[in-house]
């Protein structure tokens, strides 16, 4: 018997990249946007920073549902860059990127994705995270430069994008690799298992 998916999916989310990696799963969803407040302590680690932020980031479209959809899940994500302990987040522009950069090439950093499923019936909540560690090639400062003026970095934790053109100054990563794209889709499917959402029948 084919006991797929049995609930609606909410992506909590105004990324691109999230919207491609659920729908690789051929799971039905609608997107949401989600403006949660995304300020934290600068003590906080890592894990617990994408786990909020994505807890902050599905409890607002939660809240916004006003009791409809009662039937549906609500997926919030959040990735993050982590270099020497210090977390990076988007740059603020080219120049910061273009910093960013300097700073990972050549070195292991780690990527940190936190994923929280609100089942909107209840309210009960499951956050989880995962993380991935990067090699960066060594690249120049033309090299850099010239992949921060490609704009693709603009928008990406860290500055650069392993999916994209990014992927050129990638040398290995150990771990997710969807996790560094922002949703970790092997974590999720278990998540949404718990919630009586399945990608493929289960016996
Ligand atoms: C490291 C890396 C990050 N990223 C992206 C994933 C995330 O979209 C982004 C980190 O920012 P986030 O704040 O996690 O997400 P977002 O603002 O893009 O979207 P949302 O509305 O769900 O909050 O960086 C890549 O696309 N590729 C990469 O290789």
């Amino acid at each position: 018997m084919d006991n797929t998916q049995q609930r609606p999916i909410i992506l909590a989310s105004t990324s691109p990249r999230r919207k491609e990696l659920i729908a690789s799963l051929h799971l039905a969803f609608d997107v949401i946007p989600s403006h949660a407040n995304e300020d934290t302590p600068p003590e906080w680690t890592p894990e617990q920073t994408v786990q909020e932020l994505a807890l902050r980031k599905a409890l607002a479209v939660y809240r916004g549902l006003e009791g409809r959809e009662q039937e549906a899940i609500i997926v919030g994500s959040d990735t993050v860059v982590v270099l020497d302990g210090e977390i990076l987040g988007k740059p603020l522009d080219e120049a910061d990127a273009e910093r960013m950069l300097s700073r990972l090439q050549g070195r292991v950093h780690r990527v940190f994705t936190g994923v929280a499923c609100i089942d909107a019936g209840n309210g009960q909540s499951l956050v989880h995270y995962r993380q991935t560690d990067v090699t960066m090639k060594e690249l120049s400062d033309a090299t850099i430069r010239a992949y921060v003026q490609t704009g693709e970095p603009s928008d990406k934790a860290g500055s650069y994008a392993i999916q994209g053109i990014g992927a050129s100054l990638i040398d290995r990563i150990e771990g997710c690799y969807f996790n560094v794209v922002g949703l970790p889709l092997s974590l999720l499917s278990d998540m949404l298992d718990g919630f009586g959402v399945h990608v493929l029948p289960r016996t």
